[in-house]
């Protein structure tokens, strides 16, 4: 038998997932939250049933206002469009998730930088990191207020994966308690290059190479017409079936990452993703993504319904996995 080369069960699929594979065809869930409270039973069936296959379905009736997210957008924009001088003066603190990075994350699954930038905004960690007012107004304030927007749809979620887990309903909302200084979720914009001037060899890269998220949910951003997402659900993984994700604006998209497949005792799957090149006949302007990643403050205590796994602490889980990832990429040398 090969020796296992990473500690986790997650890297050793990535690591075999960073081909082309094929294309799947499965459908993706759109799941409405209007009415939220009235309707939770009939809601929280239907986002089980898509957690527990693809492990991505996309949400309609959220809450979160068309002029919010066309205005986040605008802002991101505002943000990227900056001198590179102004950005590289708020950078990724590496490990933290807040600050700026360009062409700095290597996937395992790759072993190459996503062809983007970002800037992560996670709230207890922003000291010196947010833009002169001066040069984007109302940045910070409009950007904070996205996220707690962001979390609010987030919690719904939870709670309703809380309900099925037999947890009480609150247990995820006071595991992403925003006013404690352990809180570590994030609100990320990603500005993929525009591929207008590209080399014909620059299309073999990828966007984001394929990964599973970290966090216990993401809630993902997109515009009409920058497409590229994939997801591949777990049984498919070694045939590489991708089926792609429409992206509109005002539908946010919404994977299970890690934290919550191992909360859940592996009942919720945290599928392979990725983001691919345009083809040279597409759009090959830039594209633009906001993400929210809900990920468990660093001192609560993660524990499955069933305890298949030891009891964690996010904090904890979260370390270990940027260390596997971290000997993931030496092992690729
Ligand atoms: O930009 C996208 O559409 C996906 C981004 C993503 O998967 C991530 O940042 O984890
Ligand atoms: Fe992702």
């Amino acid at each position: 038998m090969m020796a296992q080369p990473y500690g986790y069960d997650e890297l050793n699929r990535e690591s075999r997932i960073g081909g082309m594979g094929t294309e799947g065809t499965h459908a993706v869930a759109l799941i409405d939250l209007s009415d939220f409270d009235a309707r939770k039973p009939e809601i929280a069936d239907q986002l089980w049933q898509a957690a527990t296959t693809l492990g991505l379905f996309q949400l309609t009736g959220h809450g979160i206002p068309m002029a919010q997210i066309e205005e986040a957008f605008a802002l991101s924009e505002a943000f990227f469009a900056q001198p590179m001088e102004a950005k590289a003066g708020m950078p990724l603190r590496p490990g933290t998730n807040a600050g700026w990075e360009f062409k700095a994350q290597v996937r395992p699954s790759t072993g190459t930088p996503d062809q983007k930038e970002s800037y992560q905004i996670t709230r207890p960690r922003m000291d010196g990191l947010w833009p002169d007012e001066a040069a984007i107004p109302g940045f910070k304030e409009k950007m904070l207020a996205f996220e707690a927007a962001n979390w609010a749809v987030a919690m719904k979620v939870l709670s309703c994966f809380a309900l099925k887990l037999g947890f009480d309903a609150d247990l995820f909302t006071r595991a992403h308690d925003p006013a404690s200084p352990e809180y570590q979720s994030t609100l990320r914009l990603i500005h993929y290059l525009p591929m207008t001037d590209a080399k014909p060899e620059d299309f073999t890269g990828w966007r984001a190479g394929a990964h599973t998220d970290f966090d216990c949910l993401t809630l993902l951003h997109q515009k009409t017409g920058q497409g590229g997402l994939q997801v591949c659900p777990g049984h498919a993984a070694e045939e590489g079936a991708w089926t792609s994700v429409e992206p509109v604006a005002g539908i946010i998209t919404c994977n299970i990452g890690d934290m919550l497949m191992r909360w859940s005792d592996d009942r919720l799957l945290s599928n392979p993703h990725r983001v691919r090149m345009p083809r040279p006949d597409e759009y090959l302007g830039p594209r633009y993504s906001i993400p929210f990643f809900a990920q468990a403050n660093k001192d609560f205590v993660l524990q499955g319904p069933d305890r298949k796994y030891p009891a964690i602490t996010a904090g904890d889980y979260i370390l270990e996995r940027i260390r596997a990832n971290y000997d993931a990429l030496k092992a690729r040398g």
